[in-house]
């Protein structure tokens, strides 16, 4: 885990469980979206994933924004195995289905193609344990410079400082 001074020492590692989770989630030992790890298949990682109810944005269905994350989180999983210190540079998702939500779903990911610091992966969900595709994704991930999160805060340093509230008008 990175100390404040050593942003860049930040990787993901196995948490006490043995789970492979995101800063936010690694200090509870439990995916806040509902991910589970759960083995290879052929070229593929796979995943058990429930949407829980609390993440409905129609009646009954997965917001798409939970659909997104999920992807996220699945398609550096595919590459973290080998590459611990990636980012995502972008990420498109096609909404092929409405997602039940509390349904037990699997989403298979897979790294298609790795030249040096680039990373193309793919991802799909399906109702559990197959059937037509409910989502489909694909991202180009960064192997991140060495310098990552300290470049960024030294950015970030430079920026204005953030907007003051406006007195009240007399
Ligand atoms: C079970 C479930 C498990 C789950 C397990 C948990 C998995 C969690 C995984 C989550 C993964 C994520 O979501 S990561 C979080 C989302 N992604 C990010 O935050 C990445 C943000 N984007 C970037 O840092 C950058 O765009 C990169 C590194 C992607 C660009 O890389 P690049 O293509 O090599 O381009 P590069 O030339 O280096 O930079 C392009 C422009 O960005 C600027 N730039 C690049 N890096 C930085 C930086 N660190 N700080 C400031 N600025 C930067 C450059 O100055 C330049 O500006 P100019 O010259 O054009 O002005």
């Amino acid at each position: 885990m990175a100390d404040a001074h050593d942003a860049d020492a930040f990787a993901i590692e196995p948490s006490a469980s043995g789970r492979l989770l995101c800063g936010g989630c690694a200090p509870d030992d439990v995916c806040r979206l509902g991910v589970e790890a759960a083995g290879a298949r052929d070229r593929d990682l796979r995943f058990d994933v429930v949407c829980a109810h609390s993440w409905h944005g129609g009646p009954d269905v997965a917001h798409g924004g939970w659909i997104a994350a999920v992807f996220d989180d699945v398609l550096a999983m595919a590459a973290l195995r080998t590459e611990p210190r990636l980012v995502t540079k972008s990420l498109a998702v096609e909404y092929l289905r409405p997602v039940p939500v509390e349904r037990p779903l699997t989403v298979l990911a897979r790294i298609d193609a790795h030249h040096g610091r680039r990373w193309e992966v793919s991802a799909r969900m399906t109702l559990a344990p197959t059937g037509p595709p409910l989502a489909t994704a694909r991202a180009e991930l960064r192997t991140r410079r060495p310098d990552h999160f300290a470049r960024h805060r030294d950015w970030l340093v430079h920026r204005p400082p953030p907007h003051q509230a406006l007195p009240p008008e007399s």
